[in-house]
């Protein structure tokens, strides 16, 4: 023990040595005979449990261990008693023995010599864990089997929350938290009953009583628990989610316990560890930081909350309505009346310019497909030509953003396979950020790989236009069927024509092996998001206005008025709000987002996305997916 010097209240300061513990008793056994004649309370308990000779033992015991301790004895040998016999047989082989030889023979043989051998043998080989002897088969059938178990807390929460039966007043083990520290014990499980915390009976207390000791519980906390008798055997499959909507179990009233919740955002991979509760089920967010995972709502439960809204507020229109109407919204796509009057001779004459001025569509003798202006521009007015209910019920007739059973998607990692077509490329981003040069950019680094896909029009071919190469020039007959056959990503009108990108198109494309690079408006995702096309979209991102005013110093935007002249300080700040809204509400579609910002490295990560969705395992819908296409 290490020395140190004490006072003694009575002696005063006293030097102690090897024989620490045994002095410091005698101190103060001899300091406290004076206090029992002044009768002071518990004095005399104290001092004769101080002075009773078998706790002198085992202080004295205590100690040569301490000094054993410091030396670590280890034995020499672990078979001194096979050792013995071996010189007692090979004494009783000398013919002649002399007297040492007889006296050390008489020595081995003694049989409290042997068993000494023995038992420094077994110490030796330290063989001396206890067996446990078999439990009594008659044990009576009232006597509960109780469990102690000691946690040492550190920083980190218990994970386990915990419940009062309101008709018993039992308290039982709500639900251990799936990588928690109850978890990680194995000695804790849902539906335990709590019978003491540290000592403290918990029966009659509230949940709050009990979980205020184990606040101010420092270190080992013990439970004495009754173990649950049936428990229920977790023999669920991996589930990954992801999230389609905000949650924040601070601002949700109806959560068990909002410190075991886990908030997370739209578009975040949710693994599903835990749902042996239909209504909270138990997730870790992937990439994972911490192996604890948090309690999230159910889709049953989330479901159920969205009736109860539909129930109590009838007359608020339906979420996916919203979506597509709000306010906000209407201020970005909408164009007056007036501006629709001046637009169309505005546009009358742009267009014709356009033949003139058409994108590049010819790049080494290859044309590039899917740029032209009128497809792009007629998006514009999209709105007051089919109107927004209508363009709702025709491109969103499964209510893709708002349906309560959209809260999560199911989804699984898939390895494209090389056998199969490429995904296609869906590139989304507000007007004006850069769409069309970055898809025109990738393409033309190499058009044998990378491909746009022919529009369908109902406008009659130009002189020089070729069907199936600028356009597939179509009947309105043949369009109107294509619509009816939801055989379009999307589609607008403009001067009388319509204007669209199908399904097929895009098949075509693939079918030649090539990646097909599209844009698209966020409302067509659902169009693209199908097992056939298995859309890898990526979000183009504006960077603030103020970076952009230094990047597009020398670009023209194409106004509403389709005017082409150089960007304003509104127009920049109208491409990142607008971007900001776009990516607010369908972030949880985007599978990669590239920031606008210099033109060059926004192609080489487009480039290099493009790779990664083709050749890196990605999250994709479950429901896109055969069983035998998982990587
Ligand atoms: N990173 C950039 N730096 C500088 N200029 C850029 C950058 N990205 C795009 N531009 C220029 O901005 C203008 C608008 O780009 P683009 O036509 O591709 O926009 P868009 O997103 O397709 O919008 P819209 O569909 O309305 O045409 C073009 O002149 C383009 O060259």
């Amino acid at each position: 023990m290490k020395p140190a010097v004490e006072t003694d209240p009575v002696s005063g300061p006293m030097e102690v040595g090897d024989n620490g513990l045994t002095q410091i008793l005698a101190h103060v056994v001899s300091g406290m005979r004076g206090s029992i004649n002044k009768d002071v309370n518990g004095v005399e308990l104290l001092h004769s449990l101080l002075s009773a000779p078998w706790l002198q033992s085992l202080l004295k015991i205590y100690e040569c261990l301490q000094q054993d301790l410091k030396h670590s004895p280890r034995p020499h040998l672990s078979y001194s008693s096979g050792l013995s016999l071996q010189i007692l047989s090979d004494l009783m082989a000398i013919s002649n023995p002399s007297d040492e030889a007889r006296e050390l023979y008489s020595l081995l043989s003694q049989p409290h010599l042997q068993a000494l051998l023995s038992a420094h043998d077994t110490v030796g080989l330290r063989d001396y864990e206890p067996e446990l002897p078999p439990l009594p088969k008659d044990l009576p059938e009232d006597e509960e089997a109780m469990r102690i178990v000691c946690l040492v807390k550190n920083n980190q929460p218990l994970g386990a929350t915990i419940r009062r039966d309101d008709v018993t007043g039992e308290i039982y083990i709500a639900r251990v938290i799936h990588g928690g520290l109850a978890d990680r014990s194995g000695l804790l499980h849902a539906g335990d009953r709590l019978v003491e915390v540290n000592g403290h009976p918990v029966f009659g207390l509230e949940p709050e009583q009990i979980i205020q000791i184990l606040a101010h519980s420092q270190g080992t906390i013990m439970f004495k628990v009754v173990p649950i008798t049936d428990r229920p055997v977790n023999n669920q499959t991996m589930l990954y989610m992801r999230a389609m909507v905000d949650y924040n179990p601070l601002v949700d009233p109806s959560i068990p316990c909002a410190d075991a919740g886990m908030a997370f955002r739209k578009g975040e991979i949710l693994e599903i560890v835990d749902q042996t509760d239909a209504l909270w089920w138990q997730a870790i967010k992937l990439p994972s930081i911490s192996a604890c995972a948090g309690l999230i709502p159910s889709t049953k439960l989330l479901k159920r909350r969205q009736k109860e809204v539909w129930w109590t507020q009838p007359y608020q229109p339906h979420t996916c309505v919203t979506t597509l109407t709000t306010v906000d919204e209407e201020e970005d796509i909408a164009i007056d009346d007036k501006c629709i009057e001046a637009d169309e001779e505005a546009f009358e004459s742009e267009e014709l310019n356009d033949e003139e001025s058409e994108f590049s569509t010819n790049v080494d003798g290859i044309y590039l497909t899917g740029f032209r202006r009128s497809l792009r521009l007629c998006r514009w007015r999209r709105g007051q030509a089919f109107g927004t209910s209508q363009f709702c019920s025709l491109r969103c007739p499964t209510s893709f953003n708002s349906s309560p059973s959209n809260s999560y998607e199911e989804v699984v990692r898939y390895q494209h396979h090389p056998e199969h077509t490429h995904r296609l490329i869906a590139l989304v981003g507000p007007s004006g950020v850069g769409v069309n040069e970055l898809r025109r950019r990738l393409i033309e680094i190499n058009p044998k790989v990378y491909q746009g896909a022919v529009p369908h029009t109902t406008r009659p071919p130009r002189c020089h236009e070729e069907s199936g190469r600028e356009y597939h020039f179509v009947s309105k007959e043949q369009f109107d069927k294509m619509i009816y056959n939801r055989r379009f990503i999307e589609f607008g009108e403009f001067e009388g024509h319509l204007y669209g990108t199908s399904v097929d198109a895009v098949k075509d494309v693939l079918a030649a092996a090539k990646i097909c690079v599209i844009d698209i408006e966020p409302h067509a995702l659902e169009s693209v998001r199908s097992p056939e096309l298995r859309a890898y979209v990526i979000f183009i991102k504006p960077p603030s206005a103020e970076q952009m005013k230094n990047t597009r110093m020398n670009s023209h935007i194409v106004t509403n008025y389709f005017i082409s002249r150089p960007f304003k300080d509104e127009d920049l700040q109208e491409i990142e709000d607008a971007g900001h809204k776009m990516q607010q509400q369908y972030c949880q579609f985007f599978d990669h987002v590239i920031v606008n910002d210099g033109l060059q490295a926004a192609c080489v990560q487009l480039l290099t996305a493009v790779r990664r969705a083709q050749d890196e395992p990605q999250w994709v819908p479950a429901a896109w997916i055969k069983p035998s296409d998982q990587s």
